[in-house]
């Protein structure tokens, strides 16, 4: 057991899907994973184990932002070991071109966050997503004939922010696909501690249209990226 994770030392596969819902990680261990079991309810962040295509593979919710994900990814890798880490996020968007219900491949993030710049003395640290996890990211959706997207997006500290419109299309004119809240922290502690990571992101809301999807929606569906997910983390 770790502090925040209730499983025992080889409960957890060395493959993990990451939701920051732990309802979406219910959801896709009872929808994709077979001979599955719960491993996790510690806090209510659920985490389970089970075979995706015969492989062992785990999902564990990390909850919302830089601070709950860093808990989960530093003790999922130094107490579990684990080496494969992929995020199945929700994120706004910020580009006109970029849908609802898109999927996002993150390939660096920037953020608000202090995290890094007090590790660094105040360098800013570039988090990028793992190259193989990124490429096979890309082919499997392709193959799908999904229309991914590739490029950075912005891992903020707040989800409501005052004045946020202004940054936003600031972030939007140098690039910026979309807003989320956690990869800046998985990149940083992936490279960190030497392992594979990359965030797929299902746009859950336009934050220039104002378009949205459904809590609930949030929490069951976007099972193209979560295929795009599964796909990746075993080949
Ligand atoms: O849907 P998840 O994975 O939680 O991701 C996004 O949704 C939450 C905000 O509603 C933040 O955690 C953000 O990063
Ligand atoms: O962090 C997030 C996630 C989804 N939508 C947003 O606007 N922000």
């Amino acid at each position: 057991m770790s502090v925040h994770i209730g499983a025992q030392p080889g409960e957890i596969a060395d493959k993990i899907l990451l939701p920051g819902d732990p309802l979406r990680a219910k959801y896709i261990a009872e929808n994709f994973l077979e001979d599955v079991h719960c491993y996790n309810e510690v806090r209510g962040m659920y985490g389970y184990t089970g075979t995706y295509k015969g492989e062992t593979l785990s999902v564990q919710g990390t909850g919302m932002g830089v601070p709950s994900i860093s808990i989960y990814v530093n003790e999922l890798i130094q107490s579990y070991d684990v080496k494969k880490l992929i995020r199945v996020g929700t994120c706004g968007a910020i580009q006109e071109d970029v849908k609802v219900r898109d999927v996002i491949l993150a390939s660096t993030s920037t953020t608000d966050s202090q995290i890094n710049r007090m590790v660094f003395g105040g360098i800013d640290f570039a988090p990028a997503a793992d190259f193989e996890l990124l490429k096979n990211a890309y082919e499997t959706g392709s193959e799908k004939g999904l229309h991914l997207r590739v490029g950075s997006v912005f891992t903020s500290d707040s989800f409501y922010r005052d004045n946020g419109l202004e940054l936003f299309k600031q972030l939007a004119q140098y690039k910026v696909l979309g807003v989320e809240m956690e990869t800046t922290a998985l990149y940083t502690l992936a490279a960190k501690f030497g392992r594979q990571a990359l965030s797929v992101l299902t746009v859950s809301d336009h934050i220039l249209t104002g378009e949205e999807t459904s809590a609930e929606e949030r929490q069951t569906t976007f099972n193209e990226m979560i295929e795009v997910a599964l796909e990746t983390a075993i080949k």
